[in-house]
């Protein structure tokens, strides 16, 4: 039996463009593996570790964190996944972080969510996350069921500290200095897939589509479920 190689996706776009929106629902149907290093530095600063705190000075600057501590703390995880497929969001943020990612592995597709700077900024004001499983709502897109609590644990939600609207204007600034030139470092490798627009329904399908030539759908529901075959409205310009 021929075993079909293993998926290294990376998903990019700037802060609230819906890369942990996307990153749910591509779990949920392609059951890839999902490592967010937003997700894993507010880990280590909930537990204080040394990372955590160093972390902390940078993140609540809207700065990136030094490529050197972020690519051992990414790739000592991706080590740990070398039998799944799996997707990065959030990692690789700089061209030096996308070198040293190659070095290790072989990526095969770069998702980038293309959603402009002006849609995303109220977006963040109104996110809204469990720290402990890194599920975001927003007040508008994806209320919680109960106002403030976790859909699942029942647990408090937070708002994040870098999500105040003059950190969300230096990460933006951070995005387009040190993460732009990422894209077209993936996109001269002909690995760059980008989708435009400004709602991650609309976007969705055509990630979804996409995905499909690659991996199969494993969520039951929507396997057996022959609306998936419905017309995909084109993306927006
Ligand atoms: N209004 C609106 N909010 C969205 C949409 N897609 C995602 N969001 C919300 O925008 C915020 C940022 O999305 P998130 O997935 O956390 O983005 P990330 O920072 O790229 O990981 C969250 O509160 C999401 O619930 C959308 O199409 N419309
Ligand atoms: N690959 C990375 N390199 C440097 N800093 C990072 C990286 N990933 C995350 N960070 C830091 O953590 C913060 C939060 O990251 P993340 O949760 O991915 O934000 P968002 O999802 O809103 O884009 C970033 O603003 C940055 O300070």
């Amino acid at each position: 039996m021929v075993v079909p190689p293993l998926l290294r996706a990376v998903i990019m776009g700037p802060p609230g463009s819906g890369k942990g929106t996307v990153s749910a629902r591509i779990i949920k149907h392609f059951g890839v593996k999902h490592l967010s290093s937003g997700d894993l530095l507010r880990d280590n600063m909930q537990k204080r570790t040394e990372v955590g705190i160093l972390a902390k000075s940078y993140i609540d600057q809207g700065q990136l964190i030094p490529d050197d501590i972020m690519t051992q703390l990414m790739l000592n995880e991706i080590k740990d996944l070398d039998r799944y497929n799996w997707l990065l969001d959030g990692f690789p943020r700089t061209v030096a972080q996308a070198e040293a990612l190659d070095k290790e592995c072989h990526i095969d597709t770069v998702i980038d969510l293309d959603v402009p700077f002006e849609t995303i900024k109220c977006r963040l004001t109104a996110r809204w996350i469990h720290p402990a499983s890194g599920r975001v709502y927003n007040l508008e897109f994806s209320p919680p069921k109960v106002q403030g609590i976790d859909d699942i644990t029942g647990e408090p939600l937070v708002q994040r500290d870098d999500d105040k609207p003059e950190t969300v204007s230096k990460r933006l600034q951070a995005y387009d200095a040190q993460t732009k030139p990422v894209l077209e470092y993936y996109r001269k490798k002909g690995l760059l897939k980008s989708f435009s627009g400004t709602e991650t329904n609309k976007i969705w399908p055509h990630i979804y589509a996409f995905l499909q030539t690659k991996l199969p759908d494993v969520s039951q529901k929507d396997a057996a479920n022959p609306s998936n075959k419905k017309k995909i409205p084109p993306l927006e310009k």
